[in-house]
């Protein structure tokens, strides 16, 4: 079909019309147009459809279940009633539920009645501000729109409640466990008088994350008369369950992007129009490269690019990988702030690291896994590296999409190993996904180059032997990643070069590990190292070391006695250790005997009584377990080793 030249894609020629502050909260953040997937999805969702949204990254999808939530609030009949909630956002990770109550905010601080009460969780202080001019007051009955971000972590389910009661909030964002949590209260209705709409954002993620029960569970909550949206850049099969038991004939909309697609399968000037799953303005390559020039590699990317990148975000396989690389690339790309970012991080941590990277003004490079694949806006990213594949073809286009946003130019690289990985190419062409090889600019690593990027590496480790651990660990890790590929014909673990890949991570040696059993290479990757005397910085653990090792020593020599040290502090880790579990022991015991005598001088219904405690205790810790994995799921990276 032609593109249709001579539509009007202006916010204010959509129908149904929207109210007249969304134009000016539109207009104010500067957006002249829809985009495609609004212009499609707004007046739908506004209509009474419930929408299964496919668009690329980047393009405006949370305007396009924000606005239509937002405009059906103010056209309930009543307004909401206290301690109800209108509408729910579900999403996958914590970053993009705070992302998409930002968007939200921003749009609510163009509602006067709403924005006067924007943002009430945050306002903890009593006291009056004297120069702060009065808030204004509304009349009994005016319809506001009261957003609450539910994100676990730090605040405790009771304080979500706290703040729903308080603030009567009425459009709760955030992810299943706590959003799941909430409407477990008896406080809390959303009854068909009242609920309006339900968005589950990025949704084939939340069932990859594995809360399908939840995400059904809070269905059941919800009443039946209600509008449900699906959105995401990549709506899978298994959303097709999600969609048969919560949504009512859905009208589908995928707005996909056309490409010309070059003889060799790639992008370029010549071929078939074919559809794309990635945005026009994101360029995506790759380079064919032995593992241990990838870094060099980047490097010169990093220096050739014009302009000098300012952020990019490098994507590696798992959380121990991240632990490890933070330490070595400050040394390997200097002149680049290194900010990791995984989901093993304390939410502190995740937070602070994120927030971080967002406000660098110098040249910054976030080092994550695929917890930050997904939704994360930050328009002045303009380069995506993966250092290799992700495990999930579907992540690959989240991953790339952290670029080339909303029209604006951004490149994504993906380094493949010499062989097999080549195939990755191929197998990305046929899923609408064409990648091309990067010729601009032209890298070439040669092999001296490979060798000081990794005898570098190499240098930062031997200062610390905290460091060694952690390579080893990373690399293990990595080694796991690797063998729970989807694509696993293509990405094989006994295709891996080794040697190559030791260098690669700069290791003094490859670890132990099964993978490994059958290889005749040197493990010692023809570095000359002495163990026996390298130590950590750290003087408590080096002290642990040493002790270990004496013990080890001394456990060689065979028949001879050991000589045990009387000052207790010098007595040998293991030792101690030994004495340690002793002690625990007997505590147990001397406990358990107690508890014992305790029980026996109980009557017959205080006994039954206990035992209903402690069954109940017992649901209330599995429910507090469950959530707990919950939560853990949202830092969730497809690999956790
Ligand atoms: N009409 C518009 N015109 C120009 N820019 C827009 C418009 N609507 C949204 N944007 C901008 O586009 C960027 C991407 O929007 P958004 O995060 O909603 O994309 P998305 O489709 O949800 O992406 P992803 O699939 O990666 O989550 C944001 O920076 C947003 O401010």
């Amino acid at each position: 079909m032609a593109p249709q030249t001579n539509i009007d894609r202006s916010f204010g020629a959509l129908t149904p019309a929207l109210s007249e502050w969304i134009l000016e909260a539109v207009d104010s953040m500067g957006f002249v147009k829809t985009t495609p997937v609004q212009h499609a999805a707004i007046p739908m969702f506004m209509k009474n459809s419930d929408v299964v949204v496919e668009a690329v990254t980047g393009s405006g999808k949370t305007l396009a279940f924000l606005i239509p939530i937002v405009e059906r609030l103010f056209r309930l009949d009543a307004p909401i009633k206290k301690h109800h909630v209108g509408a729910i956002i579900i999403s996958p990770t914590r970053e993009l539920a705070t992302q998409i109550h930002t968007v939200l905010s921003s749009l609510l601080r163009f509602h006067a009645p709403s924005a006067a009460l924007l943002d009430p969780a945050q306002d903890d202080t009593d006291m009056e501000d004297a120069d702060a001019p009065p808030k204004p007051t509304f009349p009994p009955g005016t319809l506001k729109v009261i957003p609450q971000l539910l994100l676990g972590g730090s605040i405790t389910p009771a304080q979500d409640l706290s703040c729903f009661l308080k603030s009567s909030t009425n459009l709760l964002i955030g992810t299943p466990g706590r959003l799941l949590e909430l409407l477990s209260s008896p406080h809390v209705h959303c009854s068909q008088s009242s609920f309006d709409a339900l968005v589950l954002d990025e949704a084939d993620r939340l069932l990859d994350l594995g809360f399908k029960d939840d995400l059904q569970k809070i269905l059941s909550r919800l009443p039946k008369q209600r509008r449900t949206g699906l959105f995401s850049a990549s709506v899978s099969e298994a959303v097709d369950q999600l969609i048969r038991v919560g949504l009512r004939n859905p009208v589908r909309i995928a707005v996909k992007v056309k490409a010309r697609a070059a003889p060799n399968g790639t992008t370029g000037e010549t071929g078939a129009i074919e559809d794309k799953k990635t945005p026009a303005s994101l360029q995506m390559s790759y380079l064919v490269l032995p593992a241990s020039h990838k870094l060099p590699a980047i490097k010169k990317v990093l220096s050739s690019l014009q302009p000098r990148p300012q952020k990019s975000i490098m994507y590696l396989a798992t959380c121990y990988s991240v632990d490890y690389f933070q330490h070595i690339l400050p040394e390997v790309l200097k002149g680049y702030t290194i900010v990791p970012l995984h989901g093993k991080h304390p939410d502190k941590v995740r937070r602070r690291n994120f927030a971080k990277f967002l406000d660098s003004v110098t040249p910054s490079i976030l080092l994550t896994t695929d917890v930050a694949a997904r939704g994360l806006d930050i328009p002045s990213v303009d380069l995506v590296l993966q250092l290799d594949a992700p495990s999930d073809p579907k992540t690959f286009i989240h991953r790339c999409g952290r670029a080339g946003r909303a029209g604006r130019k951004g490149l994504a690289i993906t380094f493949l190993t010499p062989g097999r990985e080549e195939d990755y190419i191929e197998f990305l062409r046929v899923r609408q996904t064409p990648i091309s090889p990067l010729t601009k600019p032209d890298i070439t690593i040669t092999a001296e180059e490979a060798e000081a990027t990794s005898n570098k590496m190499r240098k930062v480790v031997k200062i610390d032997r905290a460091l060694f651990d952690k390579a080893q660990r990373g690399f293990v890790s990595w080694v796991r990643a690797y063998s729970k590929h989807t694509a696993s014909s293509i990405f094989r673990v006994q295709d891996v070069d080794w040697t190559e890949a030791g260098h690669a991570w700069g290791l003094l040696k490859l670890p132990s590990m099964p993978e490994l059993k059958k290889w005749e290479g040197d493990r010692s990757l023809g570095i000359a190292m002495d163990f026996a005397t390298y130590a950590y910085k750290d003087k408590v653990r080096e002290q642990q070391r040493k002790a270990e090792q004496e013990e080890y020593e001394a456990s060689k020599t065979e028949g001879k006695k050991r000589h045990v040290p009387e000052n207790k502090r010098e007595a040998a880790w293991t030792q101690q250790k030994d004495q340690k579990a002793t002690k625990e022991l007997r505590r147990e015991k001397k406990a358990a005997r107690r508890e014992h005598e305790r029980v026996a001088a109980l009557t017959q219904e205080e006994r039954k009584e206990e035992e209903r405690l402690k069954g109940m205790i017992e649901v209330m810790r599995r429910q507090v377990k469950e959530k707990e994995e919950r939560d853990a799921a949202d830092a969730f990276e497809g690999f956790s080793d």
